[in-house]
């Protein structure tokens, strides 16, 4: 898997590949890596497949609660806070998970949480996950800059992921490239 996403001056851009693996075996090229968590937040799945896919429904049912109890929107900080200490409780029994929850929120704008099943969570402007992570840092550190327009942007993500699918046997499949742009988002 690769997946990556960073914050520019016109929001935040999360790509992934699309393929899955059982070992050596290319079970899917066509599986999702970025989900909507609500309408204003967005997560990115990597390592186990099961544990990404179930613990992010976990995170959009919990971020759902919390607006009906609050009658406000939850902040980025405190949705990514609820799955790192979720995970934190199974430190040790084998959970797998490498994921980024982004999204835009009235306290801080755009922002990114790298979160994963030893508790860590990182804010930071510009993270890749998965197997292919260090080919797409090659690409994106060379590139990146924060005043890109969306067009550099999604270019940027997008070749990133590309470059990662052509080298990285555990990542492939299509480029899937999403934007969160000031208080909602498209799939670009
Ligand atoms: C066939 C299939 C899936 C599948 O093959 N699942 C296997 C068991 C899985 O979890 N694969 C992992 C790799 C893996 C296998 N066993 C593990 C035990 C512990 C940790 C990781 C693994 C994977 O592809 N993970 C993706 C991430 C991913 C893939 C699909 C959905 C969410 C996240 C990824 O990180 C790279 C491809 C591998 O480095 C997942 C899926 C989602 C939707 C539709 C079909 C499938």
């Amino acid at each position: 898997t690769t997946t990556l996403a960073f914050v520019y001056k016109g929001g935040v851009v999360v790509c992934a590949d699309s393929r899955a693996t059982g070992g050596q075996y290319i079970s899917t090229q066509e599986c999702k890596k970025i989900i909507k968590i609500n309408d204003f937040l967005l997560g990115t799945m990597a390592g186990g497949a099961a544990d990404c896919m179930y613990w992010q429904r976990v995170l959009s049912k919990e971020c759902r609660l919390f607006e009906l109890r609050n009658k406000e929107r939850i902040s980025v900080a405190a949705a990514s806070k609820i799955l790192a200490n979720i995970l934190y409780s199974y430190k040790g029994m084998g959970l797998s998970l490498g994921v980024m929850i982004c999204g835009w929120d009235k306290v801080r704008g755009p922002q990114i949480f790298y979160v994963d099943n030893d508790g860590n969570r990182q804010p930071g402007k510009l993270f890749s996950v998965g197997s292919g992570s260090t080919i797409a840092y090659g690409v994106l550190d060379t590139f990146y800059r924060h005043d890109m327009n969306d067009d550099e942007a999604y270019d940027l993500g997008r070749r990133s992921i590309f470059q990662a699918t052509h080298r990285d046997c555990g990542s492939g499949g299509t480029v899937r490239v999403y934007t969160i742009k000031f208080k909602w988002m498209e799939m670009y």
